[in-house]
């Protein structure tokens, strides 16, 4: 077998290494008990393209597991134990982690409040993830995301495993948002509203490029662009103290591992709008930006141009990248100082 194995092309083997990757897709969820955590799990379990799921939280993971494995699908399911053993063998082996893990908005709290507590939960987390799972694909949902994603690169940089193209800030909830509220408006089925939304995760860092989609016109309408931008606030408001959006976040969390899955195993033309170390402002001082990004199998495969847009839009670019580089900032000034054990 092994004389087998060694008489394989190049071409075969990675052929071989392809197929047997397509067969098994390890996801692994670092705050799988929470609000989003056990919902996303649930949505991860009814995927396919699935094979192993693993839950860690620091409480609960094994529960959660325990009652999503009854699911009668074919993935396993396995629920880890809050221990440094446990977190690792979560991660061993990844080909997605999704990192929800942490504190939820309180009315009268912007994403950045949530600051002081996540950092150090996002980079102790990183630092077991480029340990253990250093080749995987992270996708950070924690907030402040603007901050939370660079503070993933600066531990990965630290550790030499930073790659660039597998380091995700997760915004998909943006484009999903907006294309519910405009077909809400415009009376449509928001599958067909694909709007591209841009710049980061929270409030002014969040710009919507109407002028891109089939409403040119609902550039200039303030109502809506205030609910796209403050989307978040209307749940943490209406949920009155208990948290922010979990059940529509859990579905856009799932949204994105389905399309780097499917990017993964050879579809192509999978685009997403994520958070990413970013070409597109760097000459600004802007390390990471939110745009259209085709996905493939090695993680992010091309970043699309914002491409044409109008004064007003152009406006609502320069403050969301004025915010946006103050938070990454912030992200990387935090590790500087507090790199942790
Ligand atoms: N990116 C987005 O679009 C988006 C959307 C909604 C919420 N969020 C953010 O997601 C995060 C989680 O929200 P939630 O509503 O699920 O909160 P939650 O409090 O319900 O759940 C968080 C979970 O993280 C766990 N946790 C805490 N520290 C941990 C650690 N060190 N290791 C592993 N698990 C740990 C907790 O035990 C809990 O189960 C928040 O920061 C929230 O702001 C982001
Ligand atoms: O608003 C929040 O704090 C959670 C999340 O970022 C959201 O957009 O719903």
């Amino acid at each position: 077998m092994f004389a087998a194995r060694r008489a394989l092309t190049g071409v075969a083997q990675s052929r071989a290494f392809s197929a047997s990757a397509r067969d098994l897709s390890k996801v692994t969820v670092l705050g799988a008990a929470g609000g989003i955590g056990q919902p996303l799990s649930l949505l991860l379990k009814l995927n396919p393209r699935v094979t192993d799921l693993a839950l860690y939280d620091i409480r609960l993971a094994p529960g959660v597991a325990a009652d999503i494995s009854h699911i009668n699908t074919k993935s396993k399911v396995t629920g880890y134990d809050p221990t440094p053993s446990g977190l690792a063998a979560a991660l061993k082996g990844a080909e997605i982690v999704l990192i929800p893990a942490g504190v939820p908005r309180k009315p009268g709290m912007t994403r950045d409040d949530l600051f002081n507590t996540n950092a150090s939960i996002v980079r102790d987390l990183a630092k077991a993830a480029a340990e253990s799972a250093p080749d995987a694909n992270i996708l950070v949902i924690s907030n402040p995301v603007n901050s939370t994603v660079p503070i993933v690169a600066e531990i990965f940089k630290a550790r030499g495993v930073y790659n660039p193209k597998r380091l995700f800030g997760v915004t998909t909830l943006d484009v999903v948002r907006a294309s519910r509220f405009v077909s809400e408006i415009k009376n449509t089925d928001p599958k067909d509203e694909n709007i591209t939304v841009v710049g980061g995760h929270s409030g002014v860092t969040i710009v919507p490029l109407f002028s891109q989609s089939s409403h040119p016109d609902l550039v200039g309408n303030a109502e809506l662009l205030n609910r796209v931008q403050f989307g978040g606030d209307e749940v943490v408001k209406a949920k009155d103290g208990a948290g922010s959006a979990t059940l529509s976040m859990a579905m856009a969390g799932a949204r994105f591992a389905e399309s780097l899955l499917r990017a993964a195993q050879g579809e192509k033309g999978v685009v997403e709008p994520t958070f990413v170390d970013s070409p597109l402002y760097k000459d600004q001082g802007v390390e990471f930006f939110a745009s259209k990004v085709e996905l493939g199998p090695n993680g992010v495969e091309k970043i699309h141009e914002i491409g044409k847009v109008t004064g007003e839009e152009q406006k609502l670019l320069d403050a969301a990248i004025a915010d946006l580089k103050k938070n990454i900032e912030k992200g990387v000034a935090f590790v500087a100082q507090n790199p942790g054990k």
